[in-house]
């Protein structure tokens, strides 16, 4: 095996595409590889088309890769793993989960469908998991060019606009560049400029967050794969600390102890993964079946997995998508995790009921042990929606 080694030149951020089905996140992810690929041989990104990031299949060709949804590349202050995020509202599940890592977001909007349902939940899915930073991308700018489609523009600028101050986001603030993914794959310059344009905002909006590089690590697995002759691989991001090859790790979830014997990114070996890093993990003697999406890989003894917690709940209205009824004690919904997703009972003391659109305080007994911790987020779902966000203040 003869992989070049992963060489840390730039500050790493994980970004991803998100918005509703079919307004293009595919097709600019395909074309932001494209466009900085072309800079040249150093550009440090490689092209990745349409067919190889939506194909998302289980294949391992690349080693001990990480998720395929994933591609990397290189502008010229950062590097950025980015996640394609599906549309689909099956998907939502996914996103809860896998937004959580995100430092920063791009906003697919058509500016010829303007704001859909899933582009409003995607942006309250956002808040929720702690995306702090949205940038937008009107696409499909090159089908609303003149007489009043391009008044059309200028409204789902606004509504768009208005989305992002209704849920937190500063929409006045928030960078809304037009492009067109399709032309700019197409070569373009008018449109490749445009995508230039893009990732100039994304560089100098979202700002380089706080990574917790001298805690102890922890990872949250995101998808478990086996390499023939190899062993175990768990995937996710590090969420903080360091890790090298030799390192002795815990699963939380698994209930084993090992030794990590591999680390990569992007099918690259790494001498340290550190807080950001979106990695893959070779885990020693670790048999497939026993380690899950949800598990956590930690620095043995660094974390007590619990199951009471007390939170800060915020329930959502109708008008969010939420539930139209008011939750009780008894109250039996899908907690996520980080990664893990978990049922959970709820206790809400002697407020007894929380209606859509209230804030309350609950006490939530889940139906097994995760690490849990004061001031991490989650979310509450029920029958596939979202219905309420949370943050842990106590655990007991
Ligand atoms: N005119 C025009 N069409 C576009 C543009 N970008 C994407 N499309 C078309 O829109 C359709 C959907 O594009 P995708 O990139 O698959 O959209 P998506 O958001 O990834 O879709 P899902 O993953 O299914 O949610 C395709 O037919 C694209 O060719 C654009 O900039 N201009
Ligand atoms: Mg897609």
């Amino acid at each position: 095996m003869s992989k070049t080694a992963y060489v840390r030149t730039k500050p790493h951020l994980n970004i991803g595409t998100m918005g509703h089905v079919d307004h293009g996140k595919t097709t600019l992810t395909a074309a932001i590889t494209k466009v900085l690929a072309e800079r040249g041989a150093d550009s440090g990104t490689r092209y990745v088309s349409f067919d190889r990031i939506d194909r998302a299949p289980e294949e391992a060709a690349r080693g001990i890769t990480i998720n395929l949804a994933h591609v990397e590349y290189e502008t010229d202050t950062r590097h950025y793993a980015h996640v394609d995020m599906p549309g689909h509202a099956d998907y939502v599940k996914n996103m809860v989960t896998g937004a959580a890592q995100l430092d920063g977001a791009i906003l697919v909007v058509s500016a010829l469908d303007g704001v859909m349902p899933q582009t409003a939940e995607h942006v309250l899915l956002a808040r929720q998991v702690g995306v702090d930073h949205i940038v937008v991308a009107l696409n499909k700018a090159d089908a609303v060019e003149d007489g009043e489609d391009a008044l059309l523009a200028d409204l789902v600028e606004l509504e768009v606009r208005d989305l992002l101050t209704a849920h937190g986001y500063g929409g006045d603030a928030v960078p809304v560049v037009r492009v067109s993914g399709l032309r700019a794959l197409e070569g373009d310059p008018r449109w490749t400029a445009s995508v230039e344009a893009l990732l100039d905002a994304v560089d100098t909006y979202v700002p380089m967050p706080e990574r917790y590089l001298d805690a102890p690590f922890l990872l949250s697995v995101e998808n478990v794969l086996t390499i023939t002759g190899r062993g175990t691989v768990v995937t996710g991001a590090v969420e903080r600390g360091t890790v090298r090859v030799g390192d002795r790790v815990e699963v939380l979830g698994a209930g084993v102890e090992t030794v990590v014997t591999g680390v990569e990114t992007f099918g690259k070996p790494m001498e340290e993964a550190q807080a950001g890093d979106n990695v893959a993990l070779l885990l020693r003697g670790v048999a497939r079946d026993t380690v899950r999406r949800g598990h956590v890989v930690a620095a043995p003894g660094s974390v007590v997995p619990g199951r009471r917690f007390t939170a800060r709940v915020y329930v959502l209205s109708a008008r969010e998508g939420g539930r139209s009824t008011p939750v009780t004690t008894g109250y039996r919904p899908q907690f996520y995790i980080r990664t893990a997703d978990v049922v959970g009972d709820v206790d809400l003391g002697e407020v007894a009921v929380a209606r859509p659109g209230d804030t309350v305080t609950m006490t939530v007994e889940l139906g097994r042990d995760v690490p849990l911790e004061s001031g991490l987020g989650f979310a509450v779902r029920e029958g596939g929606r979202t219905v309420a966000a949370g943050t842990v203040t106590a655990v007991a």
